[in-house]
């Protein structure tokens, strides 16, 4: 696999030149995020693949891709970066389809799926003629997924893992790092078996345990609903990442189910551990466990988005009137306060409603807050 070079910075001495194709395929949550990152940028054009008309058709509406298209062929050809945002289990297929397309010489490719050392191996072993393949992995995401949730800031700050191999030409890694630099993010560069041991334990595992915990309340739910609706801060914030997609997450958890069986064999330790300290009545063995795993979540990376949270939200108490949300979202815009995403919660009885409001910036938050306490609304946290 060899990229013969193409120069990303083609301002040149004689004049306009051609701008640099960026095809992405399964312009969703990532694709559509890394889109935003990209379109509209000097020397850029973005285009964006479905394999759906009524998704092209959503794409150019929400003006998230320059150009779009359900033809693989008119995407990949000319394409300078090709990105695979699809879900993992589609990635293999992608790669037979594009390699066997005349791409244009020096084309990269990369993909975004949340595992690495597969694809990173059926790559090697495909035949590229020309274009090189470079796994990727951006460290930022949400439990939301379509392109209605993309957004240009998704990565900011956020780590970006590369899986180069020892053929992976370097002028083609500089070049794709180079255009993440849109993006905002961390590059960092690391083994794809690696990567998946590690992902595995910070990513796929907390997947896990948060659906598990929820399925268990959820059981114990039927018998009583005020499982649920006691439900606070706690269960919310261990469990958010439960709502997330569930197609997506079926693949990577059995694409990397070698490393998922390890690491949830270490739980069972953990938890046994944990059973061991109240069955002894150990209360200085578990304030010692609550006081480890704050100094290391303490040094955990602060504000970074995709990695801690990559929203602010607040909840408010709503009267039951017509038109009640409409209003608060209209004091908002007015106030120019950009308001993420707004999500009706029915969770406690003794309110008639409550709003969750989600901003992408503290400050959006901060301000939300404090018109919403000067028109005498309940907010909090
Ligand atoms: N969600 C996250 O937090 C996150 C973070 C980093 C990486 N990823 C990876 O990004 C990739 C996309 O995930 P997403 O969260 O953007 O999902 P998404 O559902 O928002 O987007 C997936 C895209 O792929 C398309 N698609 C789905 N099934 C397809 C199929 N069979 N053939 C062709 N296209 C298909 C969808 O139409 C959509 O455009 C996955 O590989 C995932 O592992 C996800
Ligand atoms: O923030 C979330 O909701 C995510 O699920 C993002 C998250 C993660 O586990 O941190 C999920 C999958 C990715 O591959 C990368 C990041």
């Amino acid at each position: 696999m060899g990229a013969e070079s193409i120069d990303f910075n083609r301002s040149s001495a004689t004049g306009p030149s051609e701008p640099i194709r960026i095809a992405i395929f399964g312009v969703g949550l990532i694709g559509g995020s890394l889109a935003l990152c990209w379109k509209g940028k000097p020397g850029l054009h973005v285009v964006g693949h479905s394999i759906r008309q009524s998704s092209v058709d959503k794409y150019l509406s929400l003006g998230v891709v320059d150009e779009a298209t359900t033809s693989l062929e008119a995407a990949a050809a000319d394409a300078d970066l090709i990105v695979l945002c699809v879900p993992v289990g589609n990635l293999d297929e992608y790669l037979d389809r594009i390699a066997a397309l005349p791409l244009k010489p020096g084309c990269i490719i990369t993909d975004v799926g949340s595992t690495k050392a597969s694809v990173v191996r059926y790559a090697e072993r495909l035949k590229l003629r020309g274009a090189t393949f470079i796994g990727g992995h951006p460290m930022a995401g949400s439990e939301r997924s379509g392109v209605e949730a993309a957004t240009p800031d998704l990565f900011e700050n956020a780590y970006y893992v590369l899986t180069p191999t020892g053929d992976t030409p370097v002028a083609a890694l500089t070049r794709l790092e180079e255009l993440l630099r849109w993006t905002r993010a961390n590059v960092v560069k690391t083994d794809a078996i690696l990567h998946d041991d590690i992902v595995g334990a910070i990513s796929h595992l907390p997947h896990v345990i948060a659906v598990a915990l929820v399925n268990q309340i959820a059981r114990y739910n039927e018998t009583n609903g005020l499982y649920r609706s006691l439900a606070a801060g706690g269960f919310r914030d261990i469990t958010r990442i439960a709502s997330s997609d569930p197609f997506i997450w079926r693949d990577i958890l059995l694409n990397n189910r070698n490393v998922l069986l390890k690491l949830l064999g270490d739980w069972r330790g953990e938890i046994e551990r944990f059973e061991q300290l109240l069955r002894e009545e150990d209360g200085e063995g578990i304030e010692s466990r609550f006081r480890q795993a704050g100094e290391f979540r303490s040094h955990l990376p602060e504000r970074r988005k995709g990695m801690i949270t990559s929203l602010h939200e607040c909840y408010v108490d709503v009267p039951d009137q017509p038109g009640i949300v409409g209003r608060i979202a209209t004091e908002l815009g007015q106030a120019r306060i950009n308001l993420s995403n707004l999500h009706i919660i029915e969770s406690r009885e003794d309110v008639p409603g409550v709003l969750r409001l989600s901003f992408r910036h503290a400050e959006d938050l901060e301000r939300a807050v404090a018109l919403l306490q000067s028109l005498q609304y309940s907010v909090y946290f």
